[in-house]
């Protein structure tokens, strides 16, 4: 575990703090990262310092998935998310946003880096050296479902060898993933699948909680994010948040501008308060055998015009012990750690754990609660 060296794929809000949170663990070096618009690769190790100071206030966010997913030559399959035209819905878009972010456009991302060069096929580039690439952390938007579970299957294909590890969200990725666990296998990946802060540290968490007991009857998760400084940074999660709001979903979410957005924070006070979301840490603690998926609910408070935490965020896992008592097990994080401590400390060290797992042969795909106390 002395050297790993790992790749990012998707250098917006989560992305950019996954290359910082990385200078302060043991034996990981960055040697390639991507956006929608250009690459950047060092064997050597990249200059994670100059690379975030050339993208602050500059990452190409937004809805769509960039260049790649319209040119049509990765494998796809059928339904109507999946179609190029619908992926490729604004690529084109402002150079800059109401707030003067720079988005889109010339320089717009890592191409504003002195290591960042332009492509059109970002992922492609990386698949390309992969074999020097220990471990890729997907930092990709998820507005399209199999966005990320095309992304492995072409790592796949190329016959990579390694740790893969999302942060995804929606519980109906994972079994996208599992359909493709087969080809994963083959190619000797080993897929950490959900594995920011929930679904992820917070399933970990509740998997743990599970263990002073026989039986789960239900786990509660209620997540508290303030976001004030870091809303620039985090427009890309806050989107797939909305989807999950009543009367909108991930295709709504999607087609909506910046001003749409805007004017329905501003209808909401900037604090958007969700219930019962689609959030995978239901199937995922299923998969692993503590609870039902449907005894798992998750909801949260994100609040983007204050760094407060407008609640605290817990975990409550109830069921009963093998002597027959009855009670909660909860955890708590401190409000002091923000949501980008929250996802990047654990998705690093899930991917440490994911490496000691490829190492020793352990292939296909692997939950946050899978690297945990068995059930
Ligand atoms: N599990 C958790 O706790 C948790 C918390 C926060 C965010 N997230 C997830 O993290 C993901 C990233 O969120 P974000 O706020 O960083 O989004 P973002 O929009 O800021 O960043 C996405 C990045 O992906 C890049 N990208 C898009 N299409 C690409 C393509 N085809 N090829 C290469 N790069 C491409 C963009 O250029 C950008 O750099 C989202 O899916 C979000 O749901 C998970």
């Amino acid at each position: 575990m002395d050297d790993i060296r790992f790749a990012v794929l998707g250098t917006g809000g989560i992305g950019r703090r996954t290359l910082e949170v990385s200078q302060h663990k043991d034996g990981l070096t960055a040697v390639a990262a991507c956006d929608r618009n250009g690459v950047a690769l060092d064997h050597d190790g990249l200059d994670v310092d100059e690379l975030l100071e050339a993208t602050e206030g500059n990452i190409a966010s937004g809805p769509q998935s960039g260049p790649e997913q319209s040119s049509g030559d990765e494998p796809r399959d059928s339904g109507p998310e999946d179609d190029p035209d619908m992926a490729a819905d604004g690529g084109t878009a402002t150079a800059e946003t109401a707030d003067g972010v720079k988005q889109h456009g010339e320089q717009a991302g890592i191409v504003a880096s002195s290591q960042g060069e332009p492509t059109e096929t970002p992922i492609d580039d990386i698949i390309a050296e992969s074999d020097a690439i220990n471990a890729v952390l997907l930092a990709l938007p998820n507005l399209e479902h199999d966005f990320i579970p095309r992304v492995a299957e072409r790592f796949a294909e190329a016959d990579y060898e390694g740790v893969m590890i999302d942060v995804l969200k929606r519980s109906r990725v994972i079994g996208m993933l599992d359909d493709r666990e087969d080809l994963l296998k083959a190619s000797g990946i080993t897929f950490v699948c959900g594995a920011g802060a929930t679904p992820g540290f917070l399933t970990g968490a509740a998997a743990l909680a599970a263990q002073s007991f026989v039986e789960v009857e239900e786990v509660e998760i209620w997540w508290g994010v303030g976001l004030k400084s870091g809303y620039e940074d985090n427009r890309g999660t806050v989107r797939e948040d909305i989807a999950h709001l009543d009367g909108y979903d991930i295709e709504t979410a999607r087609e909506m501008s910046e001003a749409e957005i805007e004017a329905l924070i501003d209808e909401h006070d900037g604090v958007l308060e969700f219930h019962d979301m689609e959030h995978a840490d239901d199937v995922l603690l299923e998969r692993a055998g503590i609870c039902d998926a449907e005894d798992v609910h998750v909801g949260g408070v994100l609040d983007v015009r204050s760094d407060e935490k407008p609640t605290t965020t817990t975990v409550s896992v109830t069921g009963t012990t093998f002597d027959g008592e009855t009670g909660t097990n909860t955890f708590e994080l401190d409000d002091a750690t923000s949501m980008e401590a929250n996802v990047n400390g654990p998705a690093l060290g899930y991917l440490k754990a994911g490496v000691r797992n490829n190492r020793a042969g352990h292939y296909g795909v692997f939950g946050p609660a899978d690297l945990m106390p068995g059930f």
